[in-house]
C-alpha cells in the first residue's frame, strides 16, 4: 500500500531576473510584436542561468493588449525560445498587476510542491495594439467563412457598408466609467490633496535614482540589449523639479496637476523572473537573491463607491502586514508602482490618515508614514517606463537585488491596476 504523504509548504527563492530595456510606445520596437520581446526577454534568462533544452515547471505571463492569435502567449513564446518544448506555459491576466500575479501564481505552485521551479513575466507593446474589426463586420466575416454556397456568401458581402470598416482601437480606459487612468487618477489626486509639485519632486527623484542605477552598473547583469536599445529609452538623467515645473496639465483640466513628465509614458517592453525551491537552485548551482514570503490582492468599488480607480493597494498592504505579523516601517526597501506620481502619494497619504484607517481599514490607527529615502531606491515606472503586464516582473527582479546586494532586509511591493485592482507582495532575504 502507498504511503500518503503530508503536504509541506516550501520557501519559494527567487533566483533572478532578464528584461529587454523598455522603450517609448511607437519608437524602436514598434516593428516588435508581444510574442517577439517575451521570447528575447525568455531567451535572455535562459542565457544567463544556462537553462538552454530545460524543462522548466512552469512559464506563466501575460499581456495586458493581447492580438486574439497570442490566445496562450506563454506557451507560444516557450515554443520559440530555447527553453525545452516540454515546458507548460499559461497566460495571466490582472491588468497592470500581470507580472507580479504571475509570480504569485508560480510560486504558489512552487510552495505547494507541484513545480520546482518556474518563470514569470509579462510583456505589452502600446505600438502593435490589438486593432479589431468592428461587431457588425465580425458577424458578417464569421457568417461569410461558415457560408456554404457562393449565393450565400454574395448574400452576406452585399450586406458589407463603409461603416463596417471602422475598426475597434483599445482605449487606455475603464470600460464602465469611460475615464482613462489618468482621468481617474487626478480625480483622486484631487480628493487627497496632491500637489504638482510633490508630484514632480517624486518624478524627479525617479529618474536621478535610476540613472544612478544604471550608472552604477546595477543593471548590467538584468538587461539584455535589444533592437540596438541598451537603456530604458525614457529615462532623461537631466529631468529636474524645474523642467517638469514647466510642463502642461494632461489630466483634470486646465488647473490639473498631472503631466506627461509626473505620468508614466506609454510603453513597450518586456521582463521574466526565475523562481525555484531552493534545492533546485543549489542543484544548478544558482543563486537565491531573495524569497517571496507574503503575497496580497484586494479590488475597491470604484464604479459604484467613492474609492479612487488605483487606491486597491492601500487595503491589500494592511491585510497583507496584518498576515505577516508586521508594521508598514519594518522594511528595508518600498517598491510602489509609480503609475502615477500622484498615485503613489495619495497611497501614502491613505495610510498616514487615521479617518481612512478607521472608516475603511477599520484601524485603530493609521500605517503611518514610510522613510521616503526607502522608496523606489533605483527608480521606478516613472522613469523606467510602464510596459503594463511587464512591471511586475521588472520591480520583483530589482528588489530581489537590492536585498540580495544588502545581504539580508524585507522589501514591501504595491501594485495598483486598472479594473480597481491591486496586487502586493513581500520578498525577504
Ligand atoms: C495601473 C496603472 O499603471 S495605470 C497607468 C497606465 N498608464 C497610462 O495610462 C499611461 C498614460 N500616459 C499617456 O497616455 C501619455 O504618456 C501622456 C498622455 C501622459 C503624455 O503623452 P504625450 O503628450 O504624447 O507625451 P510626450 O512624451 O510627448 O511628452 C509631452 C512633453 O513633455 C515632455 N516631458 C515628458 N517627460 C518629461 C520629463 N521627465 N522631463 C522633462 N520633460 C518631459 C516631453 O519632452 C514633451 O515635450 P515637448 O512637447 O516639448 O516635446
Amino acid at each position: 500500500m502507498a504511503t500518503r504523504k503530508a503536504p509541506a509548504v516550501r520557501k519559494v527563492a527567487i533566483v533572478g531576473g532578464n528584461r529587454i530595456p523598455f522603450a517609448r510606445s511607437n519608437g524602436p520596437y514598434s516593428r516588435a510584436s508581444n510574442q517577439d520581446m517575451f521570447t528575447a526577454a525568455l531567451d535572455g534568462l535562459v542565457s544567463r542561468f544556462s537553462l538552454q533544452g530545460e524543462v522548466i515547471g512552469e512559464v506563466a505571463a501575460g499581456a495586458v493588449l493581447k492580438h486574439s492569435k497570442d490566445f496562450n502567449l506563454a506557451r507560444e513564446s516557450v515554443l520559440g525560445s530555447k527553453l525545452s518544448p516540454a515546458t507548460a506555459a499559461s497566460d495571466v491576466q490582472m491588468a497592470c498587476g500581470t507580472g507580479l500575479q504571475a509570480v504569485i501564481n508560480v510560486a504558489h505552485k512552487i510552495a505547494l510542491g507541484e513545480i520546482d521551479s518556474a518563470i514569470a513575466g509579462g510583456v505589452d507593446t502600446t505600438s502593435d495594439a490589438p486593432l479589431a474589426v468592428n461587431a457588425n463586420l465580425r458577424q458578417i466575416l464569421v457568417q461569410l467563412n461558415a457560408a456554404k454556397t457562393l449565393a450565400d456568401r454574395l448574400k452576406l458581402v452585399a450586406k458589407l457598408r463603409p461603416g463596417h470598416i471602422v475598426p475597434e482601437i483599445p482605449r487606455n480606459a475603464e470600460p464602465r466609467t469611460g475615464l482613462s487612468m489618468g482621468e481617474h487618477a487626478a480625480l483622486t489626486a484631487q480628493v487627497w490633496d496632491v500637489t504638482r509639485e510633490a508630484q514632480d519632486e517624486l518624478a524627479a527623484t525617479s529618474h536621478r535614482n535610476l540613472a544612478a542605477a544604471y550608472d552604477r552598473g546595477f543593471f548590467d547583469d538584468l538587461v539584455t540589449p535589444y533592437l540596438k536599445l541598451a537603456r530604458d529609452q525614457n529615462l532623461r538623467p537631466d529631468s529636474s523639479v524645474e523642467k517638469l515645473a514647466k510642463l502642461k496639465p494632461v489630466y483634470g483640466g486646465p488647473d490639473g496637476t498631472m503631466t506627461a513628465g509626473n505620468s508614466t509614458p506609454l510603453t513597450d517592453g518586456a521582463s521574466t523572473v526565475l523562481l525555484a525551491t531552493e534545492q533546485w537552485a543549489k542543484a544548478h548551482n544558482l543563486p537565491v537573491l531573495a524569497y517571496l514570503t507574503f503575497s496580497q490582492t484586494a479590488a475597491v468599488d470604484y464604479v459604484h463607491g467613492d474609492e479612487g480607480l488605483l487606491m486597491a493597494p492601500a487595503y491589500a498592504v494592511p491585510r497583507m502586514l496584518e498576515r505577516a505579523g508586521l508594521t508598514l516601517q519594518d522594511f528595508d526597501f518600498y517598491e510602489i508602482h509609480e503609475a502615477f506620481a500622484s498615485q503613489v502619494l495619495a497611497t501614502l497619504k491613505a495610510w498616514e490618515d487615521p479617518a481612512f484607517a478607521k472608516e475603511k481599514l477599520g484601524l485603530d490607527a493609521p500605517l503611518g508614514s514610510i522613510d521616503r529615502a526607502k522608496l523606489n531606491v533605483n527608480g521606478s515606472s516613472l522613469a523606467a517606463g510602464h510596459p503594463f503586464a511587464a512591471t511586475g516582473g521588472r520591480i520583483v527582479a530589482t528588489l530581489a537585488k537590492l536585498l540580495n546586494e544588502k545581504g539580508s532586509g524585507r522589501g514591501l511591493i504595491s501594485i495598483c491596476a486598472a479594473g480597481g485592482q491591486g496586487v502586493t507582495a513581500i520578498l525577504e532575504k
